[in-house]
């Protein structure tokens, strides 16, 4: 989906204060599309967590009962943005406090639509949320689906939420979990292979600084040259790989180590787990 919708988001107030819920408040102030002023985010308990997120952006803050309850009964948003895990908890104390007309977003992994409106305990309108961590700069990835009870002007907040910040695609609920394995969770991979190639080059003699700025270049390079050009992946692999060449020497040591496979199950093991930690919150209602 790639057409820009301009829908006023109202105030947004984020019910969790952790890395992801930080990633989007700083892309949608970057981009200008909410205010400060018009977003609070509550934790638990982390005071200076706090103070650091309201001194960096400018947003409103809080952790006890009496902020809880003016920022999410004012809000015309609230976003979702606790761990599975703490979401009975949260959801219990949230259900009665709604109002008429608020709008859920939930970032949470795994946790289906259903459940989340049996925690709360009414068929509040949700949109399902999964970005990732590069929406903090306008590069997020999300996956979205609706709830019936939302209306077109609720889909078109949450397209605006979430397009401000990156890129994103509309599907099926059930196709939740797998998304997660690929563009939810996949920067963390990515990571995991840039550590391997930066280790490699300072191993090999290089300096730290280069092997980071080689690495980075190179990952920045080849999922640009994937954007511009719209070639096969593989196309692309097979013009760097000459005939008996150093690369194909290279990615023979990978395929010897099951290179794609070990991927694929990665991004199945993690689909798996997403649901899993969905269905903990629903055996546990
Ligand atoms: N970190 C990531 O890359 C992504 C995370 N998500 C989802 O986003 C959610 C948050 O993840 P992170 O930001 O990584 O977690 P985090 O651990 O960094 O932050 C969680 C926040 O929730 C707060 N919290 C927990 N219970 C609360 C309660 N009862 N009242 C108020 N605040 C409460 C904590 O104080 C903390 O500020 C998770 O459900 C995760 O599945 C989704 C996509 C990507
Ligand atoms: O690891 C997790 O559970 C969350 C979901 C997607 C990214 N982080």
């Amino acid at each position: 989906m790639n057409s820009t919708h301009q829908a006023s988001l109202g105030s947004i107030c984020f019910y969790g204060a952790g890395s992801m819920a930080e990633a989007i408040v700083r892309g949608l102030i970057h981009k200008s599309v909410a205010a400060p002023k018009q977003i609070s985010m509550l934790n638990r308990s982390n005071q200076e967590r706090l103070t650091y997120l309201s001194q960096q952006y400018g947003v409103f803050t809080g952790n006890s009962e009496q902020d809880k309850n003016k920022y999410l009964t004012e809000a015309s948003i609230i976003v979702l943005a606790m761990k599975p895990k703490d979401a009975k908890e949260a959801l219990t104390e949230l259900g009665p406090k709604l109002q008429e007309g608020q709008l859920i977003v939930s970032l949470i992994a795994g946790i289906s639509i259903s459940t989340l409106q049996q925690l709360l305990g009414t068929n509040a309108p949700i949109a399902r949320s999964m970005p990732n961590t590069s929406s903090s700069i306008g590069l997020g990835a999300t996956g979205l689906s609706f709830s019936e009870e939302t209306t077109d002007d609720h889909v078109q907040q949450v397209l605006s939420m979430f397009q401000s910040v990156g890129i994103v695609s509309v599907i099926p609920e059930e196709q939740m979990d797998i998304l997660t394995g690929v563009s939810g969770s996949g920067p963390a991979y990515i990571y995991y292979m840039i550590e391997a190639m930066i280790e490699a080059g300072i191993e090999g003699g290089l300096t730290p600084d280069q092997a980071r700025n080689l690495t980075v270049q190179t990952v920045l390079g080849a999922a640009s040259m994937m954007l511009e050009t719209g070639e096969d992946p593989a196309k692309l692999r097979k013009d760097i790989t000459s005939p008996n060449g150093s690369t194909q020497a290279a990615l023979e040591v990978l395929a010897d180590k099951d290179f794609t496979n070990t991927v694929k199950a990665a991004v199945h093991r993690c689909k798996e787990r997403s649901f899993e930690m969905g269905q903990a919150v629903k055996e546990a209602l």
